[in-house]
């Protein structure tokens, strides 16, 4: 992996949100449009004000979660609504999100319809930021979900799959492992001392599953950016 410190999670904020900016402003400048994929979690949300004030072409952007839980669109617990109220504002207010479907149909349901509504977003990706657990876990890849080998395997042929797990509170929905390693620039987005060794932890264990951030860095084919502050 290749770690990026800052001294203050202000300046990671901003060092972060200028890097996807970039990113975001050169895909639009080479297809017309760009794809931005993001976390839920308490991390994000100042790296998100920033972004937001980001002065890129937003209209061209889609935007669209990692991972979300199954409850409807304005329910606290939902990502959609974060990312309503921290991402699209200020300039990204013009950005499209593509949420998933999460009202009116069971875990396996949610996860087709989504899929078929996230597929065509999903085949190009420019931007992946990825939170973590102190369980280890990433997306909705929890330790003991009920779809976990099949979320991580990169041969698999699903891009949207349910997980149900004892530490992942509701039932989510979750892109699998090969769409989040096509993405052009893959970030992991953590702070604190206490998620920094429970990273390294994660890549000490003989048996990854248990702390699936592991997986995700060991079958990176390029090293996972870090970015990291106390
Ligand atoms: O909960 C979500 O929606 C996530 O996508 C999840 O993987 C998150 O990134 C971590 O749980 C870290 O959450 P915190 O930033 O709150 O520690």
């Amino acid at each position: 992996m290749d770690l990026q410190s800052y001294a203050t999670r202000d300046a990671l904020a901003e060092a972060l949100a200028l890097s996807v900016a970039g990113i975001l402003a050169g895909g639009i400048a080479e297809r017309g449009t760009a794809t931005l994929v993001v976390s839920g979690g308490s991390t994000p949300k100042l790296f998100f004000k920033k972004l937001s004030q980001c002065d890129i072409d937003w209209k061209n952007v889609t935007v669209m979660l990692v991972d979300e839980r199954i409850v409807p669109p304005d329910n606290d617990r939902a990502n959609a609504k974060l990312i309503a109220e921290f991402l699209l504002q200020d300039n990204a207010a013009a950005a499209h999100f593509l949420p998933y479907v999460t009202d009116g149909c069971d875990a396996a349901e949610c996860a087709e319809k989504s899929e078929q509504q996230l597929a065509p977003s999903l085949e190009h990706i420019d931007v992946t930021i990825l939170g973590m657990g102190t369980d280890g876990h990433t997306a909705s890849f929890f330790p003991g979900g009920n779809h976990l080998e099949e979320a991580l395997d990169m041969q698999g042929s699903r891009q949207v799959l349910s997980m149900l797990a004892e530490g992942a509170g509701e039932p989510r929905l979750t892109l699998t492992m090969p769409v989040v390693q096509s993405s052009r620039f893959l970030a992991l987005h953590i702070e604190g001392q206490e998620k920094a060794d429970v990273l390294k932890r994660a890549l000490g264990l003989k048996d990854p599953l248990q702390m699936p951030i592991a997986c995700v860095v060991k079958k990176a084919p390029e090293p996972v950016k870090v970015f990291w502050a106390p």
